[in-house]
């Protein structure tokens, strides 16, 4: 039996817990914190997992420093100032919950959804504890590293450290080829230190493990690692464009290289699975598990479509289709592969859209040039493989298409999420042929966890988003108008994704679903 269940009534009346026969006040008002904490936490959709985890902060006023010292305090100053310039109101849950946990020192595993402002939960408390003096003032060398699969993303992850460190002399570097050649130079170093006049290293794992194999850098003081989508940097089939190893060859290899005694590791992701969690156990130490919302579902501004296209030929008769109903741009069309992508790309040129192409195939400059041009809104519709998929931050995305099924629930929930940032509604389309009716199961699944409604349309249906469409729900019953009309594929369709019920609203558009 607990200690409290012993208690006494207080002066007041209250039962208060006792300690050895002496009442203790603070026990009770820990109690009661620590129940607000969890209300608070259900609430934000927040779960953790682990010893003492710190408090979530419920507004930025409430952001810790990470010491007590002067020091410390102009940082937390300058970091809200910045927070504020970006126009945030409040934290996300992620980073209500995230930020403590980091300032405090502990190692963290942490899955919140795509567009919920992971970056910031995992750049502001390295700002936090960085952006102060070393314990030992004569130390030099890298304090923090951030890797990230694709130089896009590690690009804009530096672009958010520079925008929330302004005002602190904290020296970023992006971790490029020329990068590393400058670094080196703007240094003055010789080349086995090429980044000790950097703070902080943003980086693929690919640029990084260069150096450390050339023994180009020491990365002995390195006190923060960070590694975004970390699912993926785990990921034993997953290299980088002409890389000799995985990408978790490559991080082993760098978190070896951070060899300092005390290095804080936080590994963040939308999209954590068995796997990557116990590979944590083994990367992490005591590390904290925390995860906002549903876990592996996709974010819940998304509204989600499944549209039914018959056949190969049946995908080009959709976006066309869609396209004469008024795409509402920025919109972003995935595909499988860039020779596939290159082909649509020519498609929608011939029929007048402003598009472009993106895939690793593009150079560097090409590839910038394109991010650059989708995001000030010269580029309407931007045609892409997987590779920005994940973690591109693209303002105000309205439409993402799923021209080609995504390969894994995984690549779906982070194409998906390139819409439905920040609070912002979106729409994901995904068009499905016969042949990807043994994958759709897995993406009903996460459309249900998503807590969305499904739709799963025929081409004719198009017209008439939601009114002329099978409206498929979790209800054991199954209506049907015209029992006739359920013929396959259409019946085997609905089978394949486990729907216990159907209210057909018009019957002329199932026909069209069976004869697409
Ligand atoms: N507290 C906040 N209030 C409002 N907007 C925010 C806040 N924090 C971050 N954002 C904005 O939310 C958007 C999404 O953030 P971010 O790119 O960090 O998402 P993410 O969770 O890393 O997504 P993904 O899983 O796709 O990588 C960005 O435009 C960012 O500027």
């Amino acid at each position: 039996m607990s200690r409290s269940s012993e208690g006494m009534k207080g002066k007041s009346g209250i039962s208060v817990a006792v300690k050895g026969g002496v009442e203790t006040g603070e026990a009770k008002a820990r109690s009661i914190r620590l129940e607000e904490v969890a209300c608070f936490r259900r609430r934000m959709g927040i779960k953790v997992k682990g010893e003492e985890v710190a408090d979530p902060m419920e507004s930025f006023s409430e952001m810790p420093s990470a010491t007590t010292s002067e020091d410390a305090g102009q940082t937390r100053r300058v970091l809200l100032h910045n927070v504020e310039e970006s126009a945030w109101k409040e934290p996300t849950p992620v980073q209500m919950q995230a930020v403590p946990i980091l300032v405090a020192g502990r190692d963290l595993l942490a899955a919140a959804p795509t567009g919920s402002g992971k970056t910031a939960a995992f750049v502001m408390p390295m700002i936090l504890r960085l952006g102060v003096q070393r314990a030992d003032p004569q130390a030099s060398g890298v304090r923090g590293i951030l890797l990230a699969p694709t130089r896009e993303l590690a690009a804009q992850i530096h672009r958010d450290v520079v925008r929330l460190s302004r005002g602190r002399r904290l020296r970023v570097c992006l971790l490029t080829k020329a990068g590393a050649t400058k670094a080196a130079a703007a240094t003055g170093m010789d080349s086995r230190n090429a980044l000790s006049g950097y703070d902080i290293v943003v980086s693929t794992p690919m640029r990084l493990v260069a150096l450390v194999r050339e023994r180009a850098v020491c990365l002995a003081s390195v006190e923060m690692v960070v590694l975004d989508e970390a699912d993926k940097l785990f990921d034993a089939g997953a290299a980088s464009g002409g890389s000799d190893k995985a990408f978790i060859g490559q991080v082993d290899e760098v978190l070896a290289a951070c060899s300092h005694q005390q290095v804080q590791r936080a590994l963040f992701s939308a999209t954590v699975g068995q796997q990557v969690k116990e590979l944590s156990e083994s990367v992490l130490r005591d590390p904290i598990f925390l995860t906002v919302g549903t876990q592996n579902a996709g974010a819940a501004d998304i509204d989600q479509r499944l549209v039914y296209v018959g056949r190969e030929e049946g995908k080009l008769l959709a976006i066309r289709q869609l396209v004469q109903e008024g795409l509402r741009p920025p919109v972003l069309v995935f595909l499988q592969s860039k020779d596939r992508a290159k082909a649509l790309f020519h498609e929608l040129v011939y029929d007048g859209i402003n598009t472009d192409v993106m895939h690793a195939s593009r150079t560097q400059d090409q590839r910038d040039n394109i991010i650059q041009r989708f995001r000030t809104g010269e580029i309407w519709v931007l045609i892409c493989t997987d590779l920005v998929a994940r973690g591109i931050d693209f303002k105000g995305v309205n439409m993402v298409i799923n021209y080609d099924f995504p390969q894994s629930a995984v690549s779906y929930i982070h194409r998906i999420g390139r819409t439905g940032r920040a609070g912002r509604h979106g729409v994901a389309v995904t068009l499905f042929t016969e042949s990807d009716m043994n994958s759709l199961r897995s993406i009903a699944n996460v459309i249900r966890l998503s807590g969305c409604e499904m739709h799963a349309l025929g081409v004719a249906s198009l017209h008439a988003l939601g009114a002329a469409s099978l409206h498929i729900s979790n209800a054991a019953s199954l209506r049907i108008c015209d029992a006739a009309s359920l013929r396959t594929p259409g019946a085997a369709l609905l089978r394949t994704l486990g729907a216990a019920s159907v209210h057909m609203l018009d019957v002329a558009s199932l026909r069209m679903l069976d004869a697409a």
